[in-house]
């Protein structure tokens, strides 16, 4: 589904992203993870369009959408969440979803036929608040919405950059569930970079680990766990903290 080989970015003198690769099959789950600055959010902008790789290569479903811009990627079937939440606060609860279906009925009419506007509203706890502007609904919510927006393109690839992040235990638990959810319903490879590590660990079937703009390690969750490096990386990591 997702291919990223060898990507690189530098941003004035900091190499953000070195040779960077992975790749997520449809219905899985990948969690992106490693320390402040490894290069995560980058690597995220790189594979939505947000921003152009200096090399390498960004493929979904064979096709080459390195570099091409975030309109072009979210047609191509990239959704996405931001790190900081980015809603069009001022449009409400359902034009938010609506606006993003409008795109999956033109580019995916089939998807768009399974993912229904009201469902997402329902499935994701926001049918109460459908005609509120989004900016003024509580920041759990918010985060839902952005999901739901996310799912309205009917993505083939979903990219959620700290979903977690704000969160109670229990409101993690509940986006755990939700996002398992959208593996059973959507079937669309998932990425999900978060720093909660007990949410990674209970959610994803492979982690992939960066520090320094390298992917250091990937494979599966308890194996990664078991690399000398990523422990090392961890270790140093609350040592230091
Ligand atoms: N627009 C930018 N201009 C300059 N430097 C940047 C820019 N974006 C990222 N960087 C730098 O690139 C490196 C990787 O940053 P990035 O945000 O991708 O890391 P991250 O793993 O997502 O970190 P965090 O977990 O803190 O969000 C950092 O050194 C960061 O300061």
């Amino acid at each position: 589904m997702l291919s990223v080989e060898a990507v690189c970015k530098t941003f004035g003198g900091v190499q953000a992203l070195r040779n960077a690769s992975l790749t997520c099959e449809a219905g899985e789950i990948l969690g992106l993870i490693g320390p402040n600055g490894a290069g995560k959010s980058t690597l995220v902008n790189a594979i939505s369009g947000v921003l152009k790789p200096d090399s390498g290569s960004v493929r979904l479903a064979g096709e080459e959408i390195t570099g091409r811009g975030p309109e072009h990627c979210a047609r191509a079937g990239v959704g996405r969440t931001f790190q900081t939440i980015r809603l069009f606060k001022d449009l409400t609860v359902r034009q938010n979803v609506e606006v993003a279906h409008i795109t999956c009925r033109a580019v995916r009419p089939d998807a768009a036929k399974r993912i229904g506007v009201d469902q997402l509203l329902q499935q994701y706890e926001l049918a109460g608040f459908a005609d509120s502007p989004a900016g003024t609904l509580p920041y759990g919510s918010q985060r839902r919405l952005e999901i739901a927006r996310a799912l309205a393109l009917g993505p083939s690839l979903l990219l959620l950059d700290e979903p977690a992040a704000g969160l109670n235990e229990a409101e993690s638990e509940t986006l755990a569930i939700a996002i398992e959810g959208i593996r059973r319903d959507v079937g669309c490879a998932t990425i999900v970079i978060d720093h909660d590590l007990r949410f990674i660990n209970r959610l994803c079937d492979r982690l992939c680990v960066m520090d320094q703009g390298q992917v250091i390690a990937s494979g599966e969750t308890e194996e990664v766990w078991r690399d000398p490096r990523v422990i090392e990386v961890y270790v140093g990591q609350s040592e230091t903290a």
